[in-house]
């Protein structure tokens, strides 16, 4: 089926490097692109409203199929009319296959051809997720975009592993669209697979491409492989994917990430990092990584980041974010979680800022010494 309810345009080709200018258009809305979704994984960006998700530019926003399968359930969500109702946010949301869960967060698992057998993370009960299953539980939440079930295997798994599992991937993603039931509505996504071997993500792209998927995540990657190695695996899997859909690289958030998956191709990007160093007092700033609760900070009262115009950096001070976060007051770690996505989606706006003057490479090493990238 052609006629995909989210779809891609391309507007501009930075000169220097692969990175592109478009916008995605989803039943909730249109978004620029590069973008980053910041992640609600229980419905909720933690700690964040909707208003102010809105506020600070996020588009698209993710939520994991897995845990919302287990709490409250796919039938509550169903009844209280999608997760756009539930959560109170009417633009664009993203879920992920649950795929990713299962293999992340529980060791008790059986991978058969028919599905994955395992344990839930909660109380050891039996479950079993199957790629007709993981569209249908999507299907119920209701987002705009969703993920087809596939395997993540670890990094440095086997040649004859990631073999079996990219060939078994594919043939769930050809059941996953098969089982899909509101395709006019709800973008589905192949996600490639096939760890660093190139041969193998060709065969898991050729695979995957050769159906019709609105748009195409890189899968397998930000799992815990060094950097150069993310980059090298980007570098000869986005050429791969259609130009005329969106890109989705899985669950990358660093500044440096970001950019460098830009660089290549990437389009949209998720990643907890943000929200989850903020609840620990570590901050994302245009000077590098503040932990605003070190001892450093007692006496400060300069905002997190001079340079930042957030609600946080024009309302508070470092001392101020320490003493919040040093007596777990709640509201620390809301300030400092605003602040990071502030931060993150206002680095995609000046990046696309930076396609659009074709000086994404100046952009870059300009970002890089001030963050202190470049510190030995
Ligand atoms: N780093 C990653 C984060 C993710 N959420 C996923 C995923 O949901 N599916 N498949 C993946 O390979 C994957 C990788
Ligand atoms: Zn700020």
């Amino acid at each position: 089926m052609s006629n995909h309810p989210v779809t891609y345009q391309l507007e501009k080709k930075e000169k220097h490097t692969g990175a592109r200018l478009g916008t995605i258009t989803t039943p909730h809305g249109t978004f620029e692109t590069p973008m980053f979704m910041p992640v609600g994984t229980l419905a909720t960006v933690k700690t964040i409203a909707p208003e102010e998700l809105e506020e600070m530019g996020a588009g698209i926003i993710l939520s994991n199929t897995y845990h919302l399968w287990l709490r409250p359930g796919a039938d509550i969500v169903e009844e209280a009319g999608g997760l756009h109702k539930f959560m109170n946010w009417d633009k664009g949301i993203l879920t992920d296959s649950g795929g990713f869960q299962v293999f992340s967060l529980s060791d008790l698992r059986d991978i058969k051809e028919e599905g994955v057998h395992f344990r839930s993370h909660l109380d050891g009960s039996k479950l079993f997720l199957s790629p007709e299953k993981a569209i249908n539980v999507q299907n119920q939440l209701g987002p705009d975009i969703m993920m087809s079930f596939d395997e993540c295997p670890p990094y440095d798994e086997s040649y004859d592993y990631v073999k079996k599992s990219v060939e078994r991937t594919s043939r769930w993603a050809e059941r996953g669209l098969e089982a899909h039931k509101n395709p006019d509505t709800q973008g589905l996504f192949g996600i490639v697979q096939g760890a660093g071997f190139e041969d193998l993500r060709r065969q898991s792209a050729k695979d995957l491409t050769s159906m019709d998927f609105a748009g195409y995540s890189i899968g397998g990657l930000s799992v815990g492989e060094p950097k150069s190695e993310m980059y090298r695996v980007l570098d000869f899997t986005t050429p791969l994917l259609p130009e005329n859909k969106p890109r989705y690289l899985m669950g990358v958030g660093t500044p440096d990430a970001l950019i460098e998956g830009v660089m290549r191709g990437v389009d949209m990007f998720d990643c907890v990092l943000p929200t989850r160093i903020a609840r620990n007092g570590t901050t994302m700033t245009s000077q590098g990584r503040l932990v605003v609760k070190n001892a450093a900070y007692a006496r400060d009262y300069r905002p997190l980041d001079e340079k930042c115009d957030c609600y946080t950096c024009r309302n508070y001070s470092r001392a101020y974010l320490r003493h919040l976060i040093k007596s777990n007051e709640t509201f620390g770690l809301r300030l400092t979680s605003y602040h990071n996505l502030y931060f993150l989606l206002n680095l995609m706006k000046d990046v696309r800022q930076a396609i659009r003057e074709d000086n994404l490479l100046e952009f870059k090493e300009r970002f890089f010494e001030e963050y202190g990238y470049n510190k030995p």
